[in-house]
């Protein structure tokens, strides 16, 4: 059984946007994956759905089985217990999650009394141990928020996250407002907590190269759906999907510094989610649309061994072979057609 099983998830909003549409995800205890997609894609929405933590009046149907158990339909006293023992949310800017005016240790320690109920003294030792385990020292438990760096605040948001030791850990943007250095020790230090606590890591971000660097598996959201998926090294490097192959060259290759000053650009806005386009969502932004797409909305299919894209002109390569992954749902689609979705790729010159 995988630890998450998230199936046919749609979450619209109050008033009717559609920002996630029937997404399909896998993750196995110690796995990566990574969520990618431009601002409004419906990374964060999908995230928050997996705990409950949309506003109320949001419709939400699918499946989110965390060890077999559905998020959706369980009580609110089991789900409350589910967020931090479960899983649990590291977000992006952590100067706004925390509270400024309690000692981080405080605000380390309550979800380990409340959830865990601990003793005062237990938690107290407990927190110092998650602040160490996050590369500080435990006497910074009685620091305010305001007398740490953003890296410090960071770690201190990733402590909070394993206080009470959950399985899945989800990481919106978890260093977006960090320069790059003090980024990157933030990610080795996510990287090591997941291998040694054999944990299951859902990555959320635009920047596909941290992702690719730092993730298994990549899944890439456009109008609330995923559009391909796959190993995050292919999927960054040779992506089959047009939207992911225009979001790949818009960002530096890893290990290719002539590439960053090559960012490439994708013309147009991502669509309402309250007034979705016809057909493929991605049509009016596609540079290789065919005349059927604003008609035929692709599902996502085997675009080789271990690989799924939502595009009618991506296929298997033939030198691929069948794929291994729902070798039933391959059907009579159309082979990729190299040609044109070469011209879907900016050259970079
Ligand atoms: N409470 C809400 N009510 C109505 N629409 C909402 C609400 N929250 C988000 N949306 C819409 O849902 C869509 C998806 O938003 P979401 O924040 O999930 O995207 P995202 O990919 O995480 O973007 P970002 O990277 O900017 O956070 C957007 O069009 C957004 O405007």
């Amino acid at each position: 059984m995988s630890l998450l099983d998230v199936r046919n998830l749609t979450v619209t909003y109050p008033g009717g946007a559609a920002a996630v549409r029937g997404v399909d995800l896998r993750l196995d205890a110690g796995r990566k994956l990574g969520l990618a997609g431009e601002s409004g894609c419906g990374k964060s929405t999908l995230a928050l759905a997996l705990l409950r933590l949309l506003p109320s009046g949001t419709r939400v149907t699918g499946e989110v089985l965390l060890d077999g158990e559905d998020v959706l339909t369980m009580k609110w006293g089991r789900v409350r217990a589910v967020r931090w023992a479960g899983a649990s949310v590291v977000f992006q800017g952590a100067m706004h999650s925390l509270n400024a005016v309690h000692r981080i240790g405080d605000q380390i320690a309550e979800p380990i009394l409340l959830h865990r109920k601990a003793t005062p003294a237990g938690a107290k030792k407990k927190t110092g141990e998650l602040l160490e385990q996050v590369g500080l020292p435990a006497a910074r438990a009685d620091a305010y928020p305001h007398e740490l760096s953003g890296g410090q605040r960071q770690r201190v948001m990733i402590a909070m996250a394993l206080a009470c030791d959950p399985r899945l850990i989800i990481a919106d943007e978890p260093t977006t407002a960090l320069d790059v250095m003090i980024q990157a020790q933030i990610l080795r230090l996510i990287e090591q907590l997941v291998a040694d606590q054999d944990l299951g890591l859902i990555m959320i971000s635009h920047d596909l190269a941290v992702l690719a660097d730092t993730c298994d598996r990549l899944a890439v959201m456009y109008a609330g759906r995923v559009v391909e998926e796959g190993p995050a090294r292919q999927v960054y490097e040779d992506a089959r999907h047009p939207y992911a192959r225009a979001l790949s060259a818009a960002f530096p290759r890893i290990g290719d510094p002539a590439s960053r000053f090559a960012p490439q650009g994708l013309a147009g806005d991502p669509p309402d989610p309250a007034a979705l386009p016809s057909g493929c969502t991605f049509h009016p932004r596609c540079p290789v649309a065919l005349e059927t797409c604003p008609e035929e909305d692709p599902a996502l299919r085997a675009a080789g061994p271990e690989r799924r894209a939502a595009c009618v002109l991506v296929g298997p390569r033939p030198d691929e072979g069948p794929s291994a992954e729902t070798p039933a749902a391959q059907g009579d689609r159309p082979a990729e057609d190299p040609e044109a979705l070469e011209e879907a790729r900016p050259s970079t010159p």
